[in-house]
């Protein structure tokens, strides 16, 4: 296996520039980045740099790529040529086709269950404020359910609501037996305290795994939470529908959030990865990222991990959604991961795009939870 070192990055100080705050998943959340020009170079200026020397490597999905190797002999341009056109690319890792796979067994299970102990799994939804994305999500998240058999409730609050009319509405949500899970979409309008409002959601039915004591089961080897948040649980499901070992293999974790970068963190260590964690401090992230035979990223940076910060036959994980320009679509942007997809599908063994890749996961995810959490109140094996 070719040295990651063997593809550098002609800055030796970079640093992340994404904001890392407590609540927001990644760039779901922030506004539009500008990209004047979208394609990534740094992997053409490196390829062309160090010349360097080609071989085919077997990753973990048995497909053969070419892997750069440093090398200061100049190989002879028919054999770089030859190499080129040959060049393999990773597999594609389709969240959209496994979001569907899962929705259909939840699907069964909900009727299974409904069969046997006229139950129906409710799931309840709180909106806060009118920002269009939020609202997206929220219509998703109803339809899916109602695709699965199951009943959604839903509360929408306008933008200037009191944290304690939010509160009374999760409550009302508690004390209903016909509701099996509640989540409030993020983010929340900036006078309401977030964690407040966590708080109340009752843990039995804290399908989004939010709570502190879920977290915090999460974070502890030999307890176990009664839910596992959604975008992180979609991503390690990923790795483990497409065969990625994750024991005993270096993950990194680009990003901190408490939705992702933090819970993906926890959930790769309870699966006997090492893990690290770079965030917006890091220095020189990609020294990190470069011995990651696992990377999932979610930080809301268009483009910022370039093919040159991936060791070869890594497998990425790509949690950002970001909208960058694009006067060619129809809606004037288009959107686009953390990773530098053109690049790092040539270096990687495994990737997931964006859309279609996390993204469809997070909604899956939650039906799952729903699920769980009607089973387990209603003791249903
Ligand atoms: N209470 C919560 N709030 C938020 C969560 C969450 O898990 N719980 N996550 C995000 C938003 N989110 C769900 O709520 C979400 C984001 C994106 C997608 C998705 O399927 N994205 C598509 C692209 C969609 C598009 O074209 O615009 C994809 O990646 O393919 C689903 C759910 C923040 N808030």
């Amino acid at each position: 296996m070719a040295a990651s070192s063997s593809i550098t990055t002609s800055s030796t100080t970079s640093k992340l520039l994404f904001t890392s705050s407590s609540t927001s998943t990644a760039a779901r959340l922030l506004p539009f980045t500008t990209t004047s020009s979208f394609k990534c170079r740094a992997f053409h200026f490196h390829r062309h740099r160090f010349n360097p020397l080609l071989h085919v490597h077997v990753g973990p999905f048995k497909n053969p790529r070419i892997v750069f190797t440093h090398s200061t002999n100049r190989p002879p341009s028919s054999f770089v040529s030859a190499a080129l056109a040959t060049e393999a690319s990773a597999k594609v890792i389709d969240g959209k086709k496994v979001a569907k796979e899962i929705r259909d067994e939840v699907a069964a299970e909900v009727s299974k269950m409904k069969e046997a102990i006229g139950v129906v799994p409710g799931l309840a939804v709180i909106l806060v404020g009118d920002r269009k994305d939020s609202a997206t999500y929220v219509r998703n998240k109803k339809k899916a359910c109602e695709d699965v058999g199951i009943k959604s409730f839903d509360a929408r609050l306008p933008e200037d609501s009191t944290e304690e009319e939010v509160i009374k509405h999760i409550s009302g949500f508690n004390n209903d037996p016909a509701v099996h899970g509640i989540l409030v979409q993020l983010p929340l309008p900036s006078h309401i305290n977030e964690q407040n409002v966590l708080n109340a959601v009752c843990i039995e039915k804290d399908v989004d795994g939010f709570h502190p004591l879920n977290i915090g089961r999460l974070a502890m080897r030999g307890r176990e939470p009664l839910f596992v948040p959604c975008t992180p649980k979609g991503c390690i499901e990923l790795l483990h529908r497409y065969g990625v070992v994750i024991k005993g293999k270096r993950a990194v974790v680009i990003g901190r959030s408490n939705i992702v970068g933090m819970p993906a963190a926890l959930l790769l260590q309870r699966e006997d990865a090492t893990v690290s964690v770079v965030h917006s401090r890091t220095k020189n992230p990609e020294e990190f990222t470069r011995e990651a035979d696992i990377i999932i990223s979610a930080v809301g940076q268009a483009n910022m991990v370039k093919g040159s910060w991936i060791k070869p036959g890594a497998v990425i994980i790509d949690v950002g959604i970001n909208p960058v320009e694009d006067s060619k679509s129809p809606r004037g942007y288009r959107l686009v991961g953390d990773v530098c997809y053109d690049e790092a599908i040539k270096i990687a063994s495994a990737i997931t795009p964006v859309p279609g890749g996390v993204g469809p996961m997070t909604i899956a995810m939650l039906l799952s939870n729903t699920l769980t959490s009607a089973k387990r109140i209603h003791n249903f094996k």
